[in-house]
């Protein structure tokens, strides 16, 4: 990772960093002391030209400068002696190693947001989405009892996100097995369609699923919205599906603490997921349920303390603080690929919609970008070859390969403006 260097031109913002000192853990990604307090690029880039740059994860790692202004409210502490046992809330009578506090926090922040309808509901906390994900295909595919005959089809629209086939069948279940694009599903058996919206990789936000089976199979589905947060897209409905999943990763950041939940309807959807994440992980880190209550207390509670203190400004609020920087980020790729002839972006969202939970009409800045390379059947290698990024090529989301994702949210100011501004020579070069 690049480490920024520091500007102290705003010495104004409470969240100035020139007061940083020495001994502090670690430094922010980003510079964050100009521009209001909103992220800004350096223009003095610290990269060397001939390093690669990697923008094919999906880590949300730019957002850690949010964190790092509000460290003195985030920080959390565990003794040596706390959390020995596995954990055991005996009031939850479906997922009773979920800490009441991570429970509490997830349905304030759903309520602050408008995003997911959650009462009525059972939540399942997990290892990240990925281990919910998993454990929705073994509740699902075993409910009401698995079918003796065949395993039961996964199917997802293309492009969708690269996880789905290999987390489906990596163990070779006899209870599901990946089944491609769901747009092309025409088997007369039962399926799972997974809809994720906004859509990893494209940004497309599709809600209803879109098997057309001619036969009339029987369809469950597993709604991913992962990225059904304010600073990706407009919060146009709340969302009421059977079985949706959200993950601390794509909200906050912290893909590190590998917490993610799932809101499930049926009460035996949601025992089944949790046996399977008991006997998979035995529950989850309650060092982790306590730092993810804790961020998202903070994130709300900046919310909060808006409608006493008028005077806040947008750069302490998590949602606006992200969109903001997400929308600096759009602004400059597309400023440098509408000059460059090599790319088209490819990204498939309606450009602006009103947001519930701005209160006004809103742009959507997806979190990835999707490239589409106009001189080589291969967008991936060519970026790497000509530009030593390495993006995520388009076959690995059951695309075409002259496709490529880049991360929007996967460095730091330089490395990113480092990328850009590799893309902008490389046209010229030619
Ligand atoms: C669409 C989608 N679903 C699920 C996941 C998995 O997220 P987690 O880090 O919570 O396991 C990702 C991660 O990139 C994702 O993009």
């Amino acid at each position: 990772m690049v480490m920024e260097s520091l500007d102290d031109t705003d010495k104004t913002n409470i969240y100035d960093t020139s007061t940083m000192a020495a001994n502090l853990p670690s430094l922010p990604l980003h510079n964050n002391n100009n521009n209001n307090g909103f992220p800004s690029s350096n223009t003095d880039s610290s990269l060397p030209h001939s390093s690669t740059i990697h923008l094919d994860h999906g880590d949300k790692v730019a957002l850690e400068s949010y964190w790092w202004k509000m460290r003195d409210k985030c920080t959390v502490e565990i003794k040596g002696w706390e959390f020995l046992s596995y954990g055991r809330d005996r009031t939850n009578s479906v997922c009773w190693f979920m800490s009441p506090e991570l429970r509490d926090a997830i349905k304030r922040l759903h309520g602050l947001v408008g995003n997911a309808e959650i009462d009525n509901s059972y939540l399942v906390v997990g290892n990240g989405a990925t281990q919910l994900f998993q454990a929705a295909l073994f509740a699902l595919s075993s409910s009401p009892s698995p079918s003796p005959h065949n395993p039961i089809n996964v199917v997802a629209a293309a492009p969708y996100y690269s996880g789905y086939p290999d987390e489906t069948d990596m163990v070779r279940s006899s209870l599901y097995k990946w089944s491609g694009d769901a747009r092309e599903y025409d088997k007369n058996e039962a399926y799972i369609e997974i809809v994720n919206y906004p859509n990893n990789p494209d940004g497309s936000v599709r809600t209803t699923p879109v098997v057309n089976n001619k036969y009339g199979c029987e369809g469950k589905l597993i709604h991913d919205l992962v990225f059904y947060w304010p600073h990706y897209t407009p919060i146009t409905h709340k969302a009421k599906h059977d079985l949706m999943i959200f993950s601390l990763s794509k909200c906050t950041g912290h893909s590190g603490s590998r917490i993610g939940w799932a809101i499930v309807k049926d009460i035996d959807i949601a025992r089944k997921m949790t046996k399977f994440i008991v006997l998979n992980s035995v529950g989850v880190s309650r060092e982790s349920q306590t730092r993810a209550a804790k961020i998202m207390e903070v994130l709300y509670n900046s919310y909060q303390s808006l409608r006493f203190d008028g005077s806040k400004k947008d750069s302490e609020l998590f949602f606006e603080y992200s969109r903001h920087l997400l929308k600096d980020r759009w602004e400059k790729l597309r400023r440098v690929i509408s000059e460059n002839g090599d790319f088209i972006l490819h990204n498939q969202f309606s450009q602006r919609a009103y947001c519930n939970f701005r209160k006004e009409s809103s742009e959507a800045y997806p979190a990835f970008a999707w490239f589409m390379c106009k001189k080589e059947e291969d967008c991936g290698i060519y970026m790497e070859k000509k530009m030593k990024v390495v993006a995520r090529t388009g076959n690995r989301f059951g695309s075409d390969s002259k496709f490529a994702r880049i991360d929007m949210l996967g460095t730091g100011d330089n490395e990113f403006d480092e990328f850009l501004d590799r893309l902008s020579t490389i046209y010229q070069r030619g």
